[in-house]
């Protein structure tokens, strides 16, 4: 069985309709990518996995028991992180403390100097408080926090959005460290490159819509899809 499996998930805000019977499925240790245009329902498809967005239908069976409807802190539990485009980290705290924190209602935490060793820059800067880190550092901290709690599954909204391209490459060093290491990765992300050289399989959302199921190898060879749902 999948370690996640998503049926005729629909979700809305308010009266709006934003996803339609999305269905996909990640297997354990793989890294699946969710690719569309802005505004095609990225995001709300990672927080209606996470719980974060009540899906009003469909299920979100997750190693082995559907969560859909269960509240985020509930998902998080059973071993689920979304890291949101937004970080969410403790500006007041330092890089330290906000990495234990995050573990502190874990069943199960990675040692810290297992973190430090995928982001040594974390590691220098231990000492420094959340809002003195660059944007960069700031991401791998989110990053950091999902995995002190051992989470089964990763979900990843816009990782690399707006940082420079020598953090980018630092970053997606360390997703493919984790990666190989059997980490589950659902990845959100707006670069295709860095898209297609982590994932090894792609959904295309358009209009909360699945509308491209692939290996990842074959979507570079698959100029239509890419210019039709990603203006590429
Ligand atoms: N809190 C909200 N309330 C109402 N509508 C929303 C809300 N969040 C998102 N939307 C709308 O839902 C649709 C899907 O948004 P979503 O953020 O899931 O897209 P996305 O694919 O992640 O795009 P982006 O790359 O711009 O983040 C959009 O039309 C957006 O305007």
């Amino acid at each position: 069985m999948s370690l996640l499996e998503v049926n005729g998930l629909n979700s809305y805000y308010g009266d709006s309709h934003i996803l339609f019977d999305v269905s996909m499925r990640v297997e354990r240790n793989e890294v699946v990518a969710l690719l569309g245009r802005n505004g095609a329902g990225k995001s709300t498809t990672l927080k209606s996995l996470m719980g974060v967005v009540t899906p009003r239908a469909g299920s979100v069976i997750f190693d082995g028991t559907d969560v859909a409807g269960r509240k985020s802190h509930k998902i998080a539990q059973a071993g689920m992180q979304l890291v949101h485009e937004e970080r969410r980290i403790f500006g007041s705290l330092s890089v330290e403390e906000n990495i234990v924190l995050a573990g502190l209602t874990a069943s199960k935490r990675w040692p810290l100097n297992r973190i430090y060793e995928m982001f040594p820059r974390l590691k220098e800067r231990r000492n420094n408080r959340g809002n003195e880190l660059s944007g960069g550092e700031q991401q791998m901290l989110a990053i950091a926090r999902a995995l002190i709690r051992d989470p089964k599954i990763i979900l990843l909204d816009e990782p690399f959005e707006g940082l420079a391209p020598v953090i980018v490459k630092d970053l997606m060093k360390a997703c493919r460290d984790l990666a190989a290491a059997g980490q589950t990765i659902v990845l959100v992300e707006q670069n295709l490159a860095a898209t297609l050289a982590l994932a090894q399989r792609i959904y295309i959302i358009n209009n909360g819509h699945i509308v491209h199921e692939g290996p990842a190898r074959e979507l570079k060879a698959q100029p239509d899809i890419l210019q039709r749902y990603l203006g590429v």
